[in-house]
C-alpha cells in the first residue's frame, strides 16, 4: 500500500469536504492586569472553509501561538468564539475537541516505542485492541514509518520524530489539525522536504489546517491562504500570490518578501483599480489598492524582481531624468544576480533572473534604473 492509500483506508468513512469549518469570532486574549496588560490577540474575527490550509504568520510576538493555542484550547479566551461545524468549542476541553496538534518539540512520550506514541490517544479512547493494532500500522505506514514502529523516539532522527508526532495526530482523525511551528528544529533541507510532504498529506486528505509559522517561504509554499497578523490583529487574510503581489498594507508589503516604497505623485485615479502616476521620470498607469484613491498619501510598492537596470554610457547618466542609479552592490547568486542601487530616491534593491554573465552590471556602473509598471502596486502609506 502507498502512504496516501493508507492514510484514504485510516480515515475511510471520515467525511473532510464538508466538516471542519472553522469560526473565530471576535477572538481575543488579554494576559495580566491595569499598567501590565498585553492583548494578545485583539478581536480575531477569520472563516476558514473546510479542507483548508491556512498559515498565521507575522513578526515575534505577534498573537499566532496564542490564537492556536485558543483553537486547541489550551489558552482561554477573554472574549469571542472558536466554532467548529457550527458548535461552539469554548467550553469543550483541549481532550474533546476533534482536534490534534503538532508541536515544534515533537511531544512524543519518551518512554514509550513508537506504535505505543501512535496509540496513545486511541488507548484512552478505549478502543479494541486489534482496530486499535490496524489504525495504529495504518497511520504509521501513511508517514512511512513501519520500519521504526517498535524503536524509542530517541533512538529516530529529528525529522523521524516529526512524522511520529503527525501519524499520532491523524490517527486520532481529527477534523481540524493544528500545527506550532513543526519544522523549526530541522534543517533547511529537511524541513523543504518536510513542508512538501505535508501539504500532499493534507490535500489529499483535505483536513483543514491551521499552520503557525514565522518562516516566510514556508508559509508561501503550503498556505491556501496567508493570515497576516501585526499586534494582535489580521493585516490581511488572503491567497500566498495576493500577499505578494496585492498586499492591503506597507506593514504586509514589507513583512512579506523585499519591497522598494517609491515616492510618487500621482496624476489621476482612473477607476477599475488603477492609478496615473509620475514615478522614477516617467508616467505610468499602475494597479491601485480599492483605498489609495481616498488616502492622504501613497506609496508605490515595486518588488525587487520588477526592477530592471538598463547600462548608460556614463556621459548619459546626468540627462535620464530622476531615474539613473549607480550601482552599490553586485552580487552573483548563479540563478540571480542581486543588486543595490543608488538613486535620487534613495536605495533600491534588484533581483535579475537567470542572468547573462555579459550582461552583468559591476559596482559603480550606471544606469538606468526601469521598472515593470503593471507589477507595480500603489497603496496607502498610512496604512
Ligand atoms: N502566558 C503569557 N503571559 C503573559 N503574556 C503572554 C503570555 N503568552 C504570550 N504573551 C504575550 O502575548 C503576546 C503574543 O504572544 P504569542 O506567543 O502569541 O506571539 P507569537 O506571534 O506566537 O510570537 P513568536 O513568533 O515569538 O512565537 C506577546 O506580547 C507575549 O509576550
Amino acid at each position: 500500500m502507498t502512504d496516501l492509500a493508507a492514510a484514504d483506508k485510516l480515515l475511510e468513512g471520515t467525511p473532510t469536504d464538508t466538516v471542519g469549518r472553522l469560526q473565530l469570532r471576535g477572538l481575543t486574549k488579554e494576559f495580566g492586569n491595569g499598567p501590565e496588560k498585553v492583548t494578545a490577540v485583539d478581536a480575531i474575527d477569520l472563516d476558514i472553509e473546510p479542507g483548508e490550509f491556512i498559515t498565521l504568520l507575522g513578526p515575534s510576538g505577534c498573537g499566532k501561538t496564542t490564537t492556536l493555542r485558543m483553537i486547541a484550547g489550551f489558552e482561554d479566551p477573554s472574549g469571542g468564539e472558536v466554532v467548529l461545524d457550527g458548535r461552539n468549542m469554548i467550553d469543550i476541553p483541549p481532550n474533546k475537541r476533534p482536534m490534534a496538534m503538532v508541536f515544534q518539540s515533537y511531544a512524543l512520550f519518551p518512554h514509550l516505542k513508537v506504535r505505543d506514541n501512535v496509540g496513545y490517544g486511541l488507548k484512552l479512547r478505549r478502543l479494541p485492541a486489534t482496530q486499535l493494532n490496524e489504525e495504529v500500522d495504518l497511520a504509521l505506514e501513511s508517514m512511512n514509518l513501519q520500519q521504526y514502529a517498535n524503536r524509542a523516539p530517541n533512538q529516530l532522527s529529528g525529522g523521524q520524530q516529526q512524522r511520529v508526532a503527525l501519524a499520532r495526530a491523524m490517527v486520532m482523525k481529527p477534523k481540524v489539525l493544528l500545527f506550532d511551528e513543526p519544522l523549526s528544529n530541522l534543517d533547511a533541507k529537511l524541513r523543504e522536504q518536510m513542508r512538501l510532504e505535508i501539504r500532499r498529506l493534507q490535500r489529499h486528505l483535505g483536513i483543514t489546517s491551521v499552520y503557525v509559522t514565522h518562516d516566510q517561504s514556508e508559509a508561501m509554499s503550503m498556505s491556501d491562504r496567508i493570515v497576516v497578523m501585526n499586534k494582535g490583529q489580521v493585516e490581511q487574510a488572503a491567497p500566498p500570490e495576493t500577499i505578494y503581489r496585492h498586499p492591503a498594507s506597507v506593514f504586509v508589503a514589507d513583512f512579506i518578501g523585499r519591497a522598494n516604497f517609491l515616492d510618487v505623485r500621482v496624476i489621476s485615479h482612473d477607476g477599475d483599480g488603477r492609478a496615473t502616476v509620475e514615478v522614477l521620470g516617467q508616467r505610468v498607469q499602475v494597479p491601485a489598492h480599492p483605498d489609495a484613491a481616498s488616502a492622504k498619501d501613497v506609496v508605490l510598492l515595486v518588488r525587487p524582481e520588477s526592477l530592471r537596470l538598463v547600462s548608460v554610457g556614463s556621459h548619459g547618466a546626468g540627462d535620464l531624468d530622476g531615474h539613473e542609479g549607480r550601482v552599490v552592490t553586485s552580487v552573483f547568486f548563479g540563478d540571480t544576480v542581486e543588486y543595490e542601487v543608488e538613486t535620487e530616491h534613495g536605495k533600491m534593491a534588484a533581483v535579475v533572473a537567470d542572468p547573462n554573465v555579459a550582461d552583468i552590471h559591476p559596482e559603480g556602473a550606471d544606469v538606468e534604473v526601469r521598472f515593470n509598471a503593471e507589477r507595480a502596486w500603489l497603496l496607502p502609506r498610512d496604512s
